[in-house]
This record gives structure tokens, sequence and C-alpha cells, in this order.
């Protein structure tokens, strides 16, 4: 967590990837404090999820630079990514479904602690690991089917299951990706409650199509439109930027007002 004479967790200056020809990510700058919860939205097709796959190291820059704490990471690989500090959840992937909740934790925290050590520290760390594994299910709300098969959990449950992974090596800058797509408004409202709890004191991204989700969540919104952030501020804020509103939100409100989603 050492912060390398910036206060800034994570930024992106002047990014850029082309896919063939076409240029998709075009220029994106964004600075994001440490301990921010950050909400990056935009049309379908904006660049969001190649933005996340360019910050956590899926996808390599065509030009322009990632910074992890004020050190380069573009063009590391994602376990290096991983390793810095950066983690990302890759929407329930990474469950094991027929390992229990328990296992699944114990095994992303003692992955977190890194395979190249000898079978004696491996012994010795078991218990820091299994004392985190039972922190990490109380903090998820999930101690309660501490032995239950990830498979056999309802579809909210492993979302949280996910969450607990992705936070399980204790990194300071957390990547959700659309964390409560797929929920009823119930579990919904209680998983924003959830995520607003475990990444406390944590730098956050999310990618998110729920305004009710990303006004419930953020801090401050980066607005994504064609490759570019064209707005980065407060809720309130961009909900009143003309640019904002005329290139996406206003579309989206009138939509969700009229009870479309
Ligand atoms: N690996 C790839 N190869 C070629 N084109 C790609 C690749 N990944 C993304 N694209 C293109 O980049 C553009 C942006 O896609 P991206 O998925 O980043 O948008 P998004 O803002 O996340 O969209 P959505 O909200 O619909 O998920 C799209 O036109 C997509 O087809």
């Amino acid at each position: 967590m050492a912060d390398q004479g910036t206060s800034h967790a994570l930024q992106l200056v002047d990014l850029r990837k082309s896919f063939g020809k076409t240029e998709i990510i075009r220029g994106a700058s964004l600075a994001v404090q440490a301990g921010e919860r950050v909400a990056i939205i935009g049309p379908n097709g904006a660049g969001k999820s190649t933005l996340f796959n360019l910050i956590s190291g899926r996808f390599a820059p065509t030009s322009g630079q990632v910074l992890l704490h004020g050190a380069r990471i573009d063009g590391k690989r994602p376990f290096e990514i991983n390793r810095l500090g950066l983690s990302r959840s890759f929407q329930i992937s990474n469950i094991f479904g027929r390992l229990s909740v328990f296992e699944n934790l114990r095994c992303a925290v003692l992955w977190s602690l890194g395979y190249g050590y000898a079978f004696w520290r491996f012994l010795s760390r078991l218990q820091d690991a299994n004392e985190r594994a039972e922190r990490l299910m109380e903090m998820i709300r999930l101690h309660k089917k501490r032995d239950t098969l990830a498979m056999n959990l309802t579809y909210a449950e492993q979302r949280a299951l996910e969450v607990g992974i992705t936070i399980a090596g204790g990194a300071s800058v957390i990547l959700l990706d659309e964390p409560t797509a797929g929920m009823s408004r119930s579990e919904t409202g209680r998983f924003i409650h959830l995520i607003r709890e475990v990444t406390e004191g944590r730098t956050l991204l999310t990618v998110e199509h729920d305004m009710g989700v990303v006004f419930g969540l953020a801090d401050r919104i980066a607005v994504v439109v064609y490759g570019e952030v064209i707005a980065f501020d407060t809720p309130e804020a961009v909900r009143a930027n003309p640019r904002v509103q005329e290139a996406y939100l206003g579309s989206v409100i009138a939509a969700q007002q009229t009870g479309g989603q």
C-alpha cells in the first residue's frame, strides 16, 4: 500500500488501444485518488470493458500509460499486476464450483501468498490462511454457508463469494465488473452495502450500467464515451453536466424513469 510520492492509486495517461485499424480507446486519462470509489459508465461499446482489460493487464495498450501507486504497470501481465496490489473480479469464473465456500476463500488467500515457498513454510502459513479465510467469510456474510459447495450457492451468494476471492489477497485497488448484474432490487441494495463495507479504505473501480448502483456506490463517476473519459466528477456534478446529459445520461435516466432498465 506504499504510495510512491503520489496520492493517486491509479492513473491512466493518454491511453490508447486499437484493434486492427480501429481505435477503441482514444486517449483516455483518469486519476483516481487512494480510497476513492469510482464507477465507470457510458453507452454500450464505449470501451469500458476494454479499459478494465488494459488496467488489469489482459490487453497491452497501443500507447499511453497505466500507473498503480505511481509506478508503471502497462505491458505487465495480469498476475504481475495482481501481485502489485490490483485485483479484478471475473464474474464467477474464478469460483471453484466443487469446492466449499471456505475452501474457495482459502485457495484465494494461499494463491495471494505465492507458490514459491517451501513446504514447511506452507504449513506455517496455512494457519494464517485459515484465519484469513474465516474472517473473509464473515465479511461477505457467508459464514453460515462455510461447507456448502460453491455451485450450490444462490446467484447472489456466488457474487458475494466472488468479491471475497477478489479481496482475499489484500489488494489495495479492486476492479469489479458489474457487481450487481442479474440481482433483484433487494439483493442489489444489500450487495451495495456489502461492497461498501468490504472495500472500506481501498480504492474501488466498477463498470456499471445500473444507475441506482452507480449513484449508491460511487464517490466519483467517470463517463466514457467513444473511448474517451468525457467527465470525471461527483455523482451530482455528472448528473448536471450538459455534455454527459447529451452524450449519455439523459437518455438512460429517461429510460429508467419510464420503467425501462
Ligand atoms: N478483442 C477485441 N477485438 C476487437 N474488437 C474489440 C475487442 N474487444 C472489444 N472490442 C470492440 O471495442 C469496442 C468497445 O467494447 P467494450 O466491450 O470495451 O465496450 P463497453 O463500453 O464495455 O460495452 P458494453 O457496455 O456493451 O459492455 C466494441 O466495438 C467492441 O466490439
